[in-house]
């Protein structure tokens, strides 16, 4: 049995699948693979790429923010296979996490699910050591930097626009500035490299500022894991602030922790459920 696993982002959707029985990999129990669809070409290109992957699905789990209606679509393109489908909210607590926020239910469920895969797949191949603090930077549509403690608890986190979202932005909101095009460098001395330069920082600013508040908070090195479509272009930009500010790491870049933490949720529920 095929089991889907769905991460429906304001940009994209990723997706995910684990097939009936024990997946033995490494991490998180689905296959380690996703694909990406923008929300215009799901209707075609999901159906296709079941077909050509030679996918049946029975059952899908999902976290969903890009709105309600994603999740009626969604459903119809799956109704053909006779899929049986659950889209997860977040909860106060949820395989060894617990959600920190004031109103639990209204944390993003792709945050909520990205922590709990990053914790549970840290457990898995930890090999009983003790857990570390975790910073979890994602860098979607919108960029998110959520903390979680040695203990499993999520005790908050930042969200501020994504990379493209605070370009577009500085087009749409000033009579001059352009659709930028440049690179982040550190004396940016054209239009294009300075706004790229400054929206880099500003990205970068945020993780950082997160991992040094944890790492202030519970006394030792956050680990800090990366994950989302805009992580390449910020990358360069991150490793250099996080040197700067004394980290002795690399960062953990992470494929799809949401995936990751829809896996763990599918292997640990009854088959029936
Ligand atoms: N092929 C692509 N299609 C769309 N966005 C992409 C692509 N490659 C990189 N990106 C970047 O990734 C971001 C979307 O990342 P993603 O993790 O899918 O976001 P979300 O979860 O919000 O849908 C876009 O804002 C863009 O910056
Ligand atoms: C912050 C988000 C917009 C991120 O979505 P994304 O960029 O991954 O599409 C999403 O998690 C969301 O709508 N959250 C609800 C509010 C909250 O988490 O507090
Ligand atoms: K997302």
């Amino acid at each position: 049995m095929t089991t889907l696993l769905i991460d429906a982002g304001n940009s994209r959707i990723k997706i995910g699948w684990r097939r009936g029985g024990a997946y033995a990999g490494p991490g998180a129990p689905r296959e380690p693979v996703q694909a990406a669809f923008g929300h215009d070409e799901l209707a075609g290109a999901l159906p296709q790429w079941l077909r050509q992957a030679g996918l049946r699905p029975q059952r899908a789990w999902g976290t969903n923010v890009a709105g309600a209606a994603m999740e009626i679509r969604l459903g119809e393109l799956l109704r053909p296979y006779g899929c049986r489908m659950s889209w997860i909210r977040s909860t106060p607590s949820l395989l060894g996490v617990a959600n920190g926020y004031r109103d639990p239910e209204r944390l993003g469920a792709d945050r909520w699910l990205g922590l709990v895969g990053t914790w549970n797949g840290w457990l898995r191949q930890a090999g009983g050591q003790a857990p570390p603090v975790h910073v979890l930077a994602h860098f979607g549509t919108a960029t998110t930097v959520d903390t979680l403690d040695p203990a499993g608890v999520f005790t908050g986190g930042l969200i501020l626009p994504g990379r493209d979202m605070m370009r577009r932005a500085l087009a749409a909101g000033t009579a001059d500035l352009p659709h930028a095009d440049g690179r982040a460098v550190p004396f940016p001395d054209n239009t294009d490299d300075a706004i790229m330069s400054g929206v880099a920082a500003a990205q970068a600013g945020a993780v950082v500022r997160q991992w040094l508040a944890a790492r202030a908070r519970y006394g030792q090195e956050p680990r800090l894991v990366a994950s989302g479509g805009a992580w390449s272009a910020i990358a360069d930009e991150v490793a250099h602030l996080m040197q700067a500010a004394g980290s002795t790491q690399h960062v953990q870049v992470v494929d799809n922790p949401v995936l990751d933490g829809l896996a763990f949720l599918a292997e640990s529920s009854p088959p029936s459920s």
